[in-house]
C-alpha cells in the first residue's frame, strides 16, 4: 500500500483568475493505494458523505484511469468538498502521486499536473490546473493553457476561513463578467504583476495590495452572505489583503507578522454577526503533495 497527503489550496488569490494558486501548509487530504484488478473508492473524514465513491464520479477516478493504474482507493478527506479550498484538488494531487509511485510510473511532479487535471474535468466539465499545480508542486504556482506550471516557494502566513454557506464552483462562474474594460485590465496586471514580486520577497505587503481585482471577485462577493464586513473585519485585524478563495465560499486573508490569530478571531467574528458559522485556518504557503 502507498499514502500520499496533498495539500488544500487557493486559487485566483483575487487578480490571477484562472492562473494564480497557492498551496495551504494544511489541511490537506490523505489517499492510500492497493493494486486491485479494477478501480473502487471509499471516503471517509470531512464531507465524505457529498461525495460519490463511483469511478467515474469521483476526481480520483480519471487520475486513476490516465495513469492506466487500478487500485482500490481510500480517500481521508480533510478538505471538505465545495469549500474553495480545492478540496476535489487535493484528492486529485494526492491519488496521483499515491498512483505514481505504486505502479512505478516514473512521473516528475511537474508531469502529474495535467493528469490531476484530468480528475478536475470530472467535476467541472474541464481539465483546469490551478488548484492542481499548487498541491503537487507546493509553494505559490502560474498555470498557463499551453505550457504548464511554473512555482515559486514562498514563506509566508495566511488565514482561509471557511463558512457554512454553499457556493458551487459551476454557480460562481456563472457571474464572472464576460468581458472587461482597458482600465480593468491595467488594473488586474498592475495588481497581478505586484502579487507575483511580492510572493518571490515573501513580502506580504505587497502580496496583499496585489491580491486586489475589480472583475471576479466583486460578482463573487455577492454570493458569499457577510463577505465585505468579513473583508473588512480582517483588515482592520491586521490583514493586507483579502479576496474570496477558488470559487468560494473561503474567505482567503494575508495576515501581517504576529497578526494570524487575529486576523482568523476577526474574520470568524464578523461572519457569526452576519449568522453565518465558520471556521478559520491559521496556516501558511506549504509544499506539495508528497509519498507519506
Ligand atoms: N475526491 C473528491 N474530493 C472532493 N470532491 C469531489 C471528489 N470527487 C468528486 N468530487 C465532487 O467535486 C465537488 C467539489 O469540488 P470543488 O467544487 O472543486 O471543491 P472546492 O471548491 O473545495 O475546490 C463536489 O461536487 C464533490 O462531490
Ligand atoms: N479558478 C477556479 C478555481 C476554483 O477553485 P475551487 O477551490 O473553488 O474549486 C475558479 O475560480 O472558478
Amino acid at each position: 500500500m502507498v499514502t500520499a497527503r496533498a495539500p488544500a489550496t487557493s486559487a485566483n488569490l483575487g487578480s490571477g483568475f484562472d492562473t494564480f494558486g497557492v498551496a495551504l501548509s494544511h489541511p490537506a487530504d490523505t489517499v492510500s493505494v492497493e493494486r486491485a484488478a479494477e478501480t473502487t473508492i471509499e471516503v471517509s473524514g470531512a464531507g465524505a458523505q457529498y461525495i460519490p465513491t463511483d469511478p467515474d464520479k469521483n476526481v480520483v477516478g480519471a487520475v486513476a484511469e490516465a495513469l492506466d493504474a487500478p487500485a482500490h482507493i481510500h480517500i481521508d478527506k480533510g478538505v471538505r468538498p465545495s469549500s474553495g479550498l480545492g478540496s476535489s484538488a487535493a484528492s486529485a494531487a494526492a491519488a496521483a502521486v499515491a498512483l505514481n509511485e505504486l505502479y512505478d510510473r516514473g512521473y516528475s511532479a511537474h508531469d502529474l499536473v495535467p493528469v490531476a487535471a484530468e480528475g478536475e474535468a470530472v467535476v467541472s466539465g474541464e481539465a483546469h490546473a490551478d488548484n492542481v499545480a499548487p498541491s503537487l508542486l507546493g509553494g505559490f504556482t502560474v498555470v498557463r493553457s499551453d505550457d504548464g506550471a511554473t512555482s515559486v516557494d514562498a514563506d509566508l502566513p495566511l488565514v482561509a476561513c471557511l463558512p457554512e454557506v454553499v457556493v458551487s464552483t459551476r454557480d460562481a462562474r456563472r457571474v464572472v463578467p464576460d468581458t472587461l474594460s482597458m482600465a480593468d485590465h491595467v488594473e488586474t496586471v498592475g495588481n497581478a504583476a505586484t502579487l507575483t514580486a511580492g510572493m518571490c520577497r515573501s513580502d506580504p505587503e505587497l502580496v496583499g495590495r496585489g491580491m486586489d481585482d475589480p472583475v471576479v471577485t466583486p460578482a463573487r462577493a455577492e454570493l458569499i452572505t457577510g463577505y465585505a464586513d468579513v473583508r473588512e473585519a480582517a483588515l482592520a485585524a491586521g490583514a493586507t489583503g483579502v479576496t474570496v478563495s477558488g470559487a468560494g465560499p473561503s474567505v482567503l486573508a494575508v495576515p501581517e507578522p504576529g497578526c494570524r490569530r487575529a486576523v482568523a478571531a476577526a474574520m470568524v467574528e464578523a461572519f457569526a454577526d452576519a449568522g453565518v458559522g465558520a471556521r478559520a485556518y491559521q496556516t501558511e504557503v506549504g509544499r506539495g503533495a508528497t509519498v507519506l
